[in-house]
């Protein structure tokens, strides 16, 4: 891949079943501070394609490199295991041999305005706003090239949504996005490009 790009998927073809193709020779090149967004009727595609990014489906034809990825989802709940508290959750994909790792959860602790506090909380102490931050900080501390970011606000209300999607927004400095969305207003609003996958079924 050129330098900057993070993902390249040329000619892929791919279906569940064989003759019904999902994807037919679609391409596509994210790079470096690049929001791109996918909409696109229910069973489109959507989470199929991300499937296919995160190597846990294999295409049929065609080829997908990509760089470091993290994933933030629809809903935090599910996002983390109930039975544990969120600051061991997110230990787990640190690099402890990193020293300076308390010092990068500070930081990005007060980038994201969350309360060290909820880090020592267990998801269900939390409400879906703060927890979908930790669920960021998390991705974030992972240090992607690429965001795959799945419908982040649908479980939070109007103005907590907003907040959580500026919040996402900022992180281009560092990286590209590509967003799931079923708000085609949020997708005009913060979006490079828009793929409607309904419009590629139609071809
Ligand atoms: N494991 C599977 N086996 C067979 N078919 C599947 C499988 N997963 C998804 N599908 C089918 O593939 C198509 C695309 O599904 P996908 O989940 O990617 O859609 P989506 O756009 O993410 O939908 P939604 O907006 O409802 O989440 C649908 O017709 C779905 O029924």
């Amino acid at each position: 891949m050129e330098n900057n790009t993070v993902l390249e998927i040329k000619n892929l073809d791919f279906g569940y079943i064989k003759d019904k193709l999902i994807y037919k020779d679609f391409n596509l090149k994210l790079q470096k501070g690049q929001l791109i967004s996918i909409v696109g009727s229910s069973g489109s595609g959507k989470s199929t394609l991300f499937e296919l990014i995160s190597g846990n489906l294999k295409p049929l034809k065609g080829q997908i490199s990509v760089s470091n990825i993290s994933s933030i989802y629809q809903d935090p709940y599910s996002s983390f295991h109930p039975s544990f508290r969120i600051i061991e959750q997110i230990k787990d994909v640190l690099d402890l041999k990193n020293l300076d790792f308390e010092e990068e959860i500070n930081n990005k602790c007060e980038l994201l305005s969350l309360e060290k506090t909820f880090l020592e909380k267990k998801p269900h102490e939390l409400s879906g706003g703060q927890l979908q931050r930790c669920s960021i900080l998390r991705a974030l501390l992972m240090k992607p090239d690429l965001l795959l970011v799945d419908e982040p606000t649908s479980a939070l209300d109007n103005i907590i949504a907003m907040e959580v999607m500026q919040l996402i927004i900022k992180q281009l400095e560092n990286c590209a996005i590509l967003l799931i969305t079923h708000d085609m207003s949020l997708a005009t609003w913060c979006s490079d490009d828009i793929i409607n996958l309904n419009k590629i079924l139609e071809k």
